[in-house]
């Protein structure tokens, strides 16, 4: 469907979208043991026999959204005639990094204005649809735009801000160990794209100021 507002085109960046195969659970446990012979650990010590299975299944998890089409989360929509701001604030978020696997985890904030429709869609699919994208290999800045693109996409909405506040712990844990820093993101479409009065309201209503 092309969207009201002229943006991203659909799916996944993923080469083969939707039909990668399932999850393997063999290949990951496998990993996990070489993993922990790499680092030198005895995989057959008691503590860790069970662990290459555990961490396969717990991955599992948490590339979830690596099996689901966002876009379906957004199917059922219905017309309320609301053509004013929705907006749900302080979705928890847990995703991780690409680059080192590890997590980053914060808040999404996300607002949209109908169409003339009043084309809305259940509160919960917000945040169902920030779960599917953050269940997955991630940077942050994608997983913004995702979330707001996905939005355009099924709801033709006036518009969509989508803010991310988020630490990441490869920034923490390891690395250049700034634990606490927060890296916010925002993609911006539609009327509050072109209108600064409507960004900078939605910005100070997802702000609470
Ligand atoms: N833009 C962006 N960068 C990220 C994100 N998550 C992690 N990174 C960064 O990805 C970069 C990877 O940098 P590299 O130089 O390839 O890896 P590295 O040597 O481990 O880098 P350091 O983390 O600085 O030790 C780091 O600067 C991370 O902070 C993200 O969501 N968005
Ligand atoms: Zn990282």
């Amino acid at each position: 469907m092309t969207s009201s507002l002229g943006e991203q085109p659909g799916q996944d960046d993923v080469p083969g979208g939707f039909e990668r195969p399932a999850f393997d659970q063999e290949r990951a446990a496998a990993a996990i043991r070489e993993l922990l012979l790499a680092a030198g650990e005895d995989p057959d010590r008691e503590g860790l026999r069970d662990t290459p299975a555990r961490v396969a299944r717990a991955y599992e998890e948490l590339f979830a959204g690596l099996y689901t089409d966002p876009d379906t989360v957004l199917d059922r929509t219905f017309d309320e005639a609301h053509e004013e701001l929705v907006l749900v604030r302080d979705i928890p978020m847990y995703s991780q990094c690409e680059h080192h696997l590890l997590p980053f985890h914060g808040v999404a904030h996300i607002g949209y204005i109908p169409n003339e429709k009043g084309r809305v869609t259940g509160l919960s699919k917000l945040a169902r649809l920030v779960d599917l994208y953050a269940k997955r290999p991630q940077v942050q800045e994608r997983l913004t735009s995702q979330v707001a693109d996905a939005l355009v996409r099924k709801l033709e909405p006036r518009g969509v801000i989508v803010v991310v506040d988020a630490e990441h712990l490869c920034m923490g844990m390891r690395g250049v160990r700034k634990a606490g820093s927060t890296t916010t993101t925002s993609a911006v479409r539609g009327i509050f794209r072109s209108s600064a009065s409507s960004r900078s309201e939605a910005l100070s209503l997802i702000r609470g100021s």
